[in-house]
């Protein structure tokens, strides 16, 4: 807290002080944006943030400092209102003028007109709760970029771990530039108060600054709301031509820079580019990437905009002059707001009731100027991480997600980012004889290599002398074998849609010579928008040239006879077998075969009897027989990937659009998210720190690694009721036990940014 306020302190000393606060009246507004800030600053990064605990006693007196915030913040409103008013009588006469002179002029900017400015500051005391934003873009920003060194990004994840880091930033501006306020609900209210004197009115205030210091303060922070929001419906919009257009009017070249100031700051110049560069011209609009890790969610806190018809008349004149269109279309343009960005969850009921109704008004450059980190808002925050440098000290681990037979998931947090990952642990204990080893060296090597939307993301990987952690992307609706048991089976179309992604994930896999040899329910994820992720490459072997594998391994009920039969080993086909099984599970909620070793070893066709009287499609049938062809040569996919894509059952498939995935929902996107079901907030609290992975390294007894082996032989003697919990288990182990535990441990991480690793772990 106190790094924080004296952050503010130091940036209003050397920024604000520096360019406006020779004026006696600014002492107040000051102290207010001050107060505003900070209360502001601790909201957003603390009292809403999903993680913090708010039963912790620290809580007391984060409210209790907050309300004193509220206390002062009230105290100083109330003061520079009586201000304000007193003004007001003196003032209505130039504020006709100015709405005549902005509709005669009608978008062209008079930057000299010193009674433009005069009017202006007018406005700015007539509206005096929007008028508290220190956002010059001019000064601010280039001082902000010397003196401030930006906090870490967690602290700018803002108000629920669901909303995208690139959101707040894009938020941040029209919520700090609105007057802020709690309804009766305890909902808090962002009222938009119409203050519409726009750029136009900024850049003259700007250009008469040598004229009137006044004015300047004045108009300054009247008009940066404007600025913030017509920027933010730039960005949304892309409205490009608007931008242009609108600094085409602006004669004076300080004008321009003031603009362009502004621009840089919501519109994301490259990450390395000064906060001025930004030419009128450039396309400094983006779409606002939404990282696939947060979805929006329930709507328990509601922001909301409201339209302040009382600060409406000056307005209505002055919109005509708004060449960014935001106010004049506010009613329909504030929805894309409302849905994009204005509703957002906090996980933990906070009950704004305790706190005075008070307006808040919240506006501060500081709060405002996101990292430079974030300012390229068309760069993913995920492609900024460097995964060469990372350590497993930048992540918060949570609660478990699952556990497999040698670790578990977790879910975890990168620090810098705030972005989610799911963190899988492998006990190094429980990975004792050669086989296993080079199980996991297959896995990483593969994981690490391969990049595809329908695939679990691999970032890196750490190891520790107890265990190794894989840094995967993190698919937060749990997986398919989950939601087919809730479900009991899918609708052919649902099926379809499913399948086809997998299709394309197989299909990839193969390209890249990679078998997969695990498909299964259990291993397809589902993300937050319901597209399937593969994951667990475990059984995964990359052939040279495509050639025939000889190992036997897999999941017994998806696994194709050629495995166990074939003297000739196997290939791409059995993952298409796989697929069949898959497919028919999905649609029956059944498996196709009987799971007694006699069925595995061969597979009759004994799912023709449960097809006969189906209410399943034709083409649906004809494909599930034709993936479950005994003779791999003759398999649908055997020779040409394609040909599966191209089956009948698919032709209503946009495989085009399908590919290019964060277009479209997946399938099943109307799941509900896994981190936003209550279980999910318990999830978030629930470990605070990752287990100890500096423990020495303990040699494990002999008969241990004899137990973990006989537990997964035992899993191979199938027990029908158990068998769908079955993960795991491989034949060899039966052949290649060995118990040398000499493991050469090192400390390196391995990330599939160094390029084509083949990091081994042992
Ligand atoms: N990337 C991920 N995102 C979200 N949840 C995940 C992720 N990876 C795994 N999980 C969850 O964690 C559970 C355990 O995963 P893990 O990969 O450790 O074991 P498994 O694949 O189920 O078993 P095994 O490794 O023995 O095959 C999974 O069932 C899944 O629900």
């Amino acid at each position: 807290m106190s790094a924080i306020l004296n952050n503010y302190q130091y940036i209003q000393n050397n920024s604000l002080n520096s360019n406006i606060s020779n004026n006696s009246n600014n002492s107040t507004i000051l102290s207010l944006c001050d107060n505003a800030t900070q209360l502001m600053d601790i909201i957003m990064r603390e009292f809403n943030d999903p993680i913090f605990d708010y039963n912790q006693s620290s809580n007391k007196s984060l409210v209790k400092t907050i309300k004193s915030l509220l206390e002062t913040l009230t105290k100083n409103l109330n003061q520079n209102q009586n201000n304000n008013n007193n003004n007001n009588n003196n003032n209505n006469n130039n504020n006709n003028n100015n709405n005549n002179n902005n509709n005669n002029n009608n978008n062209n900017n008079n930057n000299n007109n010193n009674n433009n400015s005069n009017n202006n500051n007018n406005n700015n005391n007539n509206n005096y709760n929007s008028c508290n934003n220190f956002n010059t873009p001019q000064i601010i920003i280039n001082d902000s970029y010397k003196l401030y060194t930006p906090p870490p990004a967690p602290m700018l994840k803002g108000l629920s771990c669901e909303v995208p880091l690139e959101t707040m930033e894009y938020m941040q501006p029209l919520d700090l530039s609105n007057n802020m306020s709690l309804n009766n609900s305890g909902n808090m209210v962002i009222n938009n108060t119409n203050n519409s004197n726009d750029n136009i009115n900024s850049n003259n205030i700007i250009n008469n600054n040598n004229n009137n210091s006044n004015s300047l303060n004045n108009n300054i922070l009247n008009n940066s709301l404007n600025n913030n929001l017509n920027n933010l419906n730039n960005n949304l919009n892309n409205l490009n031509n608007n931008n242009n257009s609108n600094n085409n009017n602006n004669n004076n070249t300080n004008n321009n820079t003031t603009n362009n100031n502004s621009q840089s700051f919501y519109n994301a110049p490259s990450s390395n580019s000064t906060p001025s560069h930004s030419s009128p011209s450039s396309p400094t609009t983006s779409s606002i990437p939404f990282h696939p890790n947060f979805t929006l969610s329930q709507d328990n806190f509601n922001y909301q905009l409201q339209t302040n018809n009382n600060n409406n008349n000056n307005n209505n004149n002055n919109n005509n002059n708004n060449n960014n269109n935001f106010l004049q279309t506010s009613q329909q343009q504030q929805q894309p707001i409302q849905n994009q960005f204005l509703k957002f969850s906090t996980p933990t009921t906070i009950n704004f009731n305790e706190i005075p109704k008070q307006p808040i008004i919240c506006s501060s450059p500081i709060v405002n100027i996101p990292p430079p980190f974030y300012l390229d808002c068309s760069v993913d925050p995920i492609e900024n991480i460097d995964w060469r440098k990372s350590k497993i000290s930048d992540f918060n681990f949570y609660g478990s997600l699952g556990s497999g037979s040698f670790g578990t998931a977790k879910l975890c947090r990168h620090r810098d980012t705030g972005l989610f990952f799911c963190s899988k642990t492998l006990r190094r204990e429980t990975i004792v004889h050669e086989k296993h080893k080079e199980h996991v060296n297959n896995e990483i090597s593969i994981m690490l290599n391969i990049s595809h939307p329908y695939i679990v993301k691999t970032y890196t990987t750490f190891k520790t002398p107890t265990k190794i952690h894989f840094i995967m992307e993190y698919a937060g609706k749990k997986d398919l074998f989950h939601h087919l048991r809730s479900n009991k089976c899918f609708s052919e179309q649902t099926t379809k849609q499913i399948v086809a992604e997998i299709v394309l994930a197989i299909e990839y896999l193969h390209a890249e010579n990679i078998i997969y040899r695990d498909l299964k329910p259990e291993n397809i994820l589902i993300d937050e928008k319901g597209h399937i992720k593969l994951t667990d490459f475990g059984f995964s072997k990359k052939t040279i040239g495509g050639k025939n594998t000889t190992s036997v391994c897999g999941t017994f009920d998806y696994m194709a006879p050629e495995i166990l039969n074939s003297n000739n080993g196997h290939g791409k086909p059995v993952d298409w077998w796989a697929l069949g099984v898959v497919v028919y599970e999905l649609v029956t909620g059944k498996l196709p075969f009987s799971n007694s070793k006699e069925s595995l070893l061969n597979r009759k066709a004994d799912f023709h009897l449960i097809f006969q009287n189906s209410f399943l499609s034709n083409e649906i049938k004809d494909f599930i027989f034709q993936l479950l062809t005994i003779d791999p040569s003759k398999r649908l996919g055997s020779f040409d990937s394609s040909s599966v894509r191209n089956h009948k059952w698919f032709s209503d498939i946009d495989w085009l659009l399908l590919e290019s995935k964060y277009q479209i929902d997946g399938p099943l996107s109307t799941l509900n998210s896994f981190i936003n079901c209550d279980f999910n907030i318990n999830l978030l609290k629930k470990s605070k720190s990752y287990p100890d992975h500096q423990q020495p390294q303990q040699q494990q007894p002999q008969q241990q690694n004899n137990q973990f082996f006989n537990q997964q032989q035992q899993n191979f003697n199938f027990n029908p009721q158990q068998q769908q919990q079955q993960q795991f288990f491989n034949f060899q182990f039966n052949s290649n036990f060995n118990n040398n535990n000499n493991n050469n441990f090192n400390e390196a991480c391995t990330s599939n940014t160094c390029g084509g690793t083949t990091a081994s772990i042992f």
